[in-house]
């Protein structure tokens, strides 16, 4: 399978380190990006052919992978429009919608709209799918292997949902890096070298992200496993409820999903 990138940015680079660790031949990707210093690491790192415009190279891909800012894609497409035939297109940009993708791209159908997220790079992404109903089995098949193997995938059946996934999953990694970094940052409070500040950190979040995985339970189940009562679990999750912690991180996803819809809104009016 030939795939192309339009942008070769951080997601990109993510998607394509994924698909070569996992056996994706570098010489069967390429990427079109606008600076050369993207195009110059992208080449040397994974082997991949990488361009600063679309030609017909570019275009003779079986997969076009749509990986430019939202507020970048309108441009973006604009050389594709009417240069394009069965490739199967796969957006990854946040809001963007399928039929202002399609009209940007001429009227073009042959389009699944999905959000990744970053650690598609070790192979550990999960992404969500919805498919324009004109996309047959086979595009729809040839759409999941490549985000499968970079991670876990789930189709949506509504696009409207993709917006929420943007905001669980796509984003999801930054608030998980930003609780890594204040545990990180309590452990260097308290004295701790940043070597093993980082261990303490990152080794918690990892094995419990692998218990929650691994465990029939819920997780509510296994934290009130860790919380003795009258214990030290217990002032801790009673301080972040006084912060209104939870209630704080639900606001902020919602704020997410609502960037989503607004990029949707606005830019789709172009
Ligand atoms: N980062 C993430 O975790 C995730 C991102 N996404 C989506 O992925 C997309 C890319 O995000 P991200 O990788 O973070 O963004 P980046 O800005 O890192 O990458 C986009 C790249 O595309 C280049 N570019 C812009 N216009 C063109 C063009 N016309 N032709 C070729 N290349 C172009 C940009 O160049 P320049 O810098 O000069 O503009 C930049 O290098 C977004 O739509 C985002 O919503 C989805 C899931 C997760
Ligand atoms: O922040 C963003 O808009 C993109 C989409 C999901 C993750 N990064």
């Amino acid at each position: 399978m030939k795939i192309s990138f339009l942008g070769g940015g951080n997601m990109a680079a993510a998607l394509i380190g994924g698909l070569t660790d996992k056996g994706f031949a570098g010489g069967a990707l390429q990427v079109v990006d606008l600076q050369a210093a993207n195009r110059e690491r992208l080449a040397e790192r994974f082997g991949v052919r990488a361009v600063e415009t679309v030609d017909d190279r570019v275009l003779g891909c079986d997969v076009l992978v749509l990986a430019v800012k939202p507020q970048q894609m309108k441009e973006a497409l604009a050389p594709l429009a009417g240069r394009l035939a069965g490739q199967l297109v796969v957006s990854i940009a946040a809001g963007l919608r399928l039929a202002d993708l399609s009209r940007w791209l001429g009227g073009h159908r042959r389009l699944v709209r999905c959000m990744p997220n970053t650690p598609a790079l070790i192979g550990a992404g999960v992404t969500g799918l919805y498919a324009d109903p004109a996309v047959d089995a086979a595009g729809r098949e040839a759409a999941e292997r490549v985000l499968a193997a970079v991670g876990s995938t789930v189709w949506i059946a509504d696009e409207a949902q993709m917006d929420a996934v943007t905001a669980i999953s796509g984003s999801g990694p930054a608030y998980v890096f930003h609780f890594i970094e204040a545990l990180q940052a309590a452990g260097q409070g308290f004295g701790f070298d940043e070597h093993t500040a980082r261990r303490l950190a990152i080794d918690t979040v990892l094995g419990a992200a692998r218990l929650a995985a691994d465990s029939p339970e819920p997780a509510a189940v296994l934290r009130e496993r860790v919380t003795s009562k009258g214990g030290t679990t217990e002032a801790a999750l009673k301080s972040l409820a006084a912060a209104g912690w939870h209630d704080a991180l639900v606001a902020a996803i919602a704020a997410a999903e609502a960037r989503g819809r607004e990029l949707g809104d606005q830019l789709g009016k172009d």
